[in-house]
């Protein structure tokens, strides 16, 4: 059930309090995508601004994935635009949005199982410095690369295992190290889709401070696509709500959470969340 207040509300019209106080860093205008004859993400507009962390909640199927990887580029749209510091980037590649800043968290599958933790920070570092991906024989005469790698490990916590073989870490571990390789490519808009998943409980604090500091960036443009309800009253500054592919509340968290379009997934969600 949809909330009535939210339930035809635009995003020019949320409670959001001063959405033209902060820059628009990224933005979707009438989003869409269709799977066959399945609308996943259907006229989705919403502006996301500098210095503001928004969390995209929404019951299981509701599409966010799927506005990750449109906003991202790992999915072409078939309606609508996705517009980037003011510049139109529906059809720029996923490759380039993320030289351009777009950070979204590597996918578990984009790591290097056979290379250790610190050369998949360092491949991020150097694809950020525009140095390609094939300077793994004189990586280590690239003292800066190899300290700005060492650097985002240990932001995760992961220094004390830099020479680790990566396939050999766990799942926790592994999520971490997608972290440290976005914050290796020193994106503007950090995209995080359920971070914390998959960890355990005494894992979960170093992402969520690690995200408090750079939602602390008023430079920095944080979207994070989660379930876990004590993450989203922790870190979310505004809070978008997904069903059947469309926005039907975009707001202030307080009003948000309380609106039966939030409680109602949340209710749903409850009982196949994981307790980390
Ligand atoms: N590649 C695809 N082909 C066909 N259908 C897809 C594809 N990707 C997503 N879908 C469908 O689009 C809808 C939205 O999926 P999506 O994964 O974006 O939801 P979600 O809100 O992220 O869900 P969850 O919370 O379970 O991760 C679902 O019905 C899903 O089955």
């Amino acid at each position: 059930m949809i909330a009535p207040q939210f339930a035809t509300m635009s995003p020019t019209q949320h409670p959001h309090p001063s959405p033209a106080a902060k820059p628009v860093s990224l933005a979707s205008r009438h989003l869409g995508i269709q799977f066959g004859g399945h609308k996943a993400v259907d006229d989705v507009s919403a502006e996301f601004h500098a210095g503001e962390l928004t969390v995209i909640v929404g019951p299981n199927g509701a599409g966010k994935t799927t506005y990750f990887n449109l906003l991202s580029g790992q999915l072409s749209a078939s309606a609508g635009q996705v517009i980037f510091e003011g510049r139109d980037i529906t059809k720029a590649s996923a490759a380039s949005r993320t030289q351009m800043g777009l950070g979204r968290g590597f996918q578990l599958t984009h790591l290097f199982p056979h290379l250790s933790v610190l050369e998949n920070v360092r491949l991020a570092v150097q694809s950020k410095a525009h140095k390609g991906f094939r300077m793994l024989s004189i990586w280590s005469d690239h003292a800066e690369l190899v300290e700005r790698a060492e650097a985002c490990l240990a932001q995760v916590s992961l220094f004390e295992r830099r020479h680790e073989q990566t396939a050999i870490l766990s799942h926790g571990d592994k999520r971490k190290l997608e972290v440290a390789m976005m914050l290796a490519l020193e994106p503007t808009v950090f995209m995080f889709d359920e971070p914390t998943a998959g960890m355990s409980v005494d894992e979960v604090p170093v992402i969520i401070e690690l995200i408090h500091q750079i939602k602390a960036d008023p430079s920095k443009t944080v979207l994070l696509v989660e379930h876990k309800m004590d993450v989203v009253r922790s870190l979310a500054d505004r809070i978008i709500v997904l069903q059947d592919g469309r926005l039907v509340a975009d707001g202030e968290p307080g009003a948000v959470m309380a609106s039966d379009a939030v409680q109602t997934a949340y209710l749903g969600r409850k009982k196949t969340v994981s307790p980390s």
